[in-house]
């Protein structure tokens, strides 16, 4: 488990301020970062694990600043950004490629460790019997999962997913995202993933950091994920039970909330 501090955090793409002063801390939690399209979700993401650049600020895991590419730092697409023409085995494999490498070389050097870790990581995910299936030939929520692996051979010390369920189905999107928290408490990671949808984050969720406009607007744990909070993320987005969704039983605060047209 690992603490992923961001201080003052800032982040301009020219005229355009992605991310403004943001600063928040997660300490060996699920936590989901909530907002609207443009907020900053994927910059912060982008950010943390060294695909973008900061203005200014600081970001530090376990108290060691983070910059550039981190080997450390597994990271989950919504596009899986899989090799679709080989097995869930051999992408889930290339985890623990540094990213110089190519497929070709990593399949004539892997040790028996790194094998075994790649099926360890495909049975976390509930494919242990497709492993040597092609994943052109799976489905979305499957290619999702697949990701989910590569990332964990990686041994990371977080996991960082960026909107990992958005081009799936409800029920998909709900599988993936249980095998996604599943993989981070088998393994151990703290994992900072990124949703708009506020139904499965709630129901996921141990931890909530919301984006507005580049800002930070909440950092909050279960109970403190009002509808209220939420509407000031949304504006006219409604959600359904919120704190009372994840603990499966029914609440005097549960407020049944629906898209507005
Ligand atoms: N490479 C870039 N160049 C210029 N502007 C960018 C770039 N990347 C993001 N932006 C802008 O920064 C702001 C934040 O974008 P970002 O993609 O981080 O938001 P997001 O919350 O992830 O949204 P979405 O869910 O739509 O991806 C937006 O105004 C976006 O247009």
């Amino acid at each position: 488990m690992s603490t992923l501090t961001i201080e003052n955090l800032t982040k301009e793409y020219g005229d355009v301020t992605a991310l403004e002063d943001v600063s928040f801390e997660i300490e060996d939690e699920f936590a989901v970062l909530l907002g609207e399209s443009g907020a900053g979700k994927s910059t912060m993401l982008r950010c943390i694990n060294g695909l973008t650049e900061p203005t200014s600020g600081h970001i530090s895991l376990d108290g060691e600043p983070i910059t550039g590419s981190q080997p450390n730092v597994g990271m989950i697409f919504q596009q899986h950004n899989l090799v679709e023409g080989i097995s869930a085995y051999m992408n889930a494999l290339t985890g623990s490629l540094d990213r110089a490498t190519t497929v070709e070389s990593l399949l004539q050097r892997q040790n028996s460790e790194t094998k075994r870790q790649a099926l360890e990581a495909l049975q976390t995910v509930g494919l242990l019997d497709e492993a040597h299936q092609r994943v052109s030939q799976m489905s979305g929520g499957q290619q999702q999962r697949v990701g989910i692996s590569r990332a964990l051979v990686q041994d990371p010390d977080l996991l960082l997913a960026d909107e990992p369920v958005a081009s799936l189905d409800p029920s998909s999107a709900e599988t993936v995202m249980a095998y996604l928290k599943k993989a981070a408490n088998v393994h151990e990671v703290t994992a900072l993933v990124s949703l708009h949808q506020v139904n499965i984050a709630a129901h996921f969720g141990e931890r909530f950091i919301g984006l507005r406009d580049g800002r930070l607007l909440f950092d909050v744990g279960p109970e403190e994920l009002t509808p209220d909070l939420v509407d000031d993320l949304y504006g006219s987005v409604e959600t359904v039970g919120l704190a009372a969704q994840k603990r499966d039983e029914p609440s005097s605060d549960v407020v049944e909330r629906r898209v507005r047209p």
